[in-house]
């Protein structure tokens, strides 16, 4: 009965869930009715500011604690029930890797693969230089875990992860309090992974990377879900800011206000704003007419356009609030 046909989306999904919700002990509403689905083979960024619902959601998909209400699925299967046949499948990295300092990177990743039953001891020496090699830490592997960078550290953890074939990986910010290297080494090494077909599921409160890597995203804040579908359509969401560059620009910005464009900037040679919001009764302002009318006002046009709207425009359009992105 709970096992979805291969019609129902349950089965596409990689992660599906209804009205998940969290309350904690002290009465704290940390997720509220979540709905979300995360389709197979995609890169899904988890985007929310700090005390958002994200590591909470997590916790539930993984099995690690309780949902006050609503259910989840992992990989198509009931969670936390399925937990013993689905996390198998599904690698993790959780609130970064409980390493053991003192030993070698290599022989961390011995304890780990000894520490999963079902791994063949034969076969370990070969798993462990293959995630090893996967995450770029072969010339490595010899020196201490201590004496690795944070970054070499979350490889680590990845590597971890990635001893036995996954389907699904869960990484809760795997950049935190990276340096800009570390940071784009985790992002080169989740684009690998998901070419291999691996679904990929990231948590993160850095809006910039959710853009970089990312194929779809859901935000959240607050415990609640505001938005979730491809990043190109959160993007597209809002259009951007319309930017002009004019040897004219008092004329020009004269022409744009007539045509209900606010929050102009006019700067030496370069003038932007806001295009007015379409819906209600007024028709959409056409670029076409809009660049038209600048032409006909005597306004000498080098340059016309919207500039490309980012995840970030997306984010203040639908929240009305700035992001946290200082890490
Ligand atoms: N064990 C707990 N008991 C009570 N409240 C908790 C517990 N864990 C988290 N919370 C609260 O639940 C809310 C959501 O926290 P959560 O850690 O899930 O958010 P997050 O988006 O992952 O943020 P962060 O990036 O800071 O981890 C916060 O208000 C937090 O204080």
């Amino acid at each position: 009965m709970d096992q979805p046909s291969a019609e129902d989306p349950a089965a596409r999904a990689a992660v599906e869930t209804r009205g998940l919700t969290k309350r904690y002990r002290g009465g704290q509403l940390a997720v509220d009715s979540l709905d979300l689905t995360v389709p197979r083979g995609s890169v899904f960024g988890f985007l929310g500011p700090n005390g958002s619902g994200k590591t909470t959601t997590i916790r539930m998909l993984m099995g690690l604690i309780e949902p006050t209400a609503g259910r989840a699925r992992l990989l198509g299967a009931p969670m936390p029930r399925a937990a013993r046949s689905v996390l198998p499948r599904v690698g993790a990295l959780i609130e970064g890797p409980a390493l053991y300092p003192f030993l070698t990177g290599r022989d961390n990743l011995v304890r780990f693969d000894a520490a999963d039953p079902t791994a063949d001891p034969g076969t370990r020496a070969a798993r462990v230089s293959a995630a090893l090699e996967r995450v770029g830490l072969t010339a490595a592997a010899r020196k201490k875990a201590r004496a690795y960078s944070l970054g070499m550290k979350q490889r680590l953890g990845l590597a971890a992860a990635l001893l036995q074939p996954r389907e699904l990986l869960v990484l809760d910010e795997p950049t935190n309090g990276l340096d800009p290297q570390g940071m784009r080494e985790i992002r080169t090494l989740v684009r690998e992974l998901a070419d291999d077909g691996t679904t990929v599921f990231l948590s993160s409160h850095l809006l910039d990377e959710i853009e970089q890597v990312c194929t779809h995203a859901a935000v959240m804040t607050q415990g609640r879900l505001i938005v979730q579908g491809t990043v190109a359509e959160l993007a597209a969401g809002s259009r951007g800011r319309l930017s002009i560059t004019t040897p004219d620009p008092a004329e020009a910005v004269r022409v744009l206000k007539e045509h209900g464009v606010t929050d102009i900037v006019a700067l030496e040679e370069r003038v932007t704003g806001e295009l007015p919001a379409s819906g209600g009764s007024a028709p959409p302002l056409d670029l076409a007419d809009l660049n038209a009318a600048l032409v006909r006002a005597g306004v000498r046009v080098r340059a016309f356009g919207t500039e490309r709207a980012s995840l970030e425009d997306a984010f203040v359009a639908l929240t009305g609030e700035g992001f946290d992105v200082a890490g």
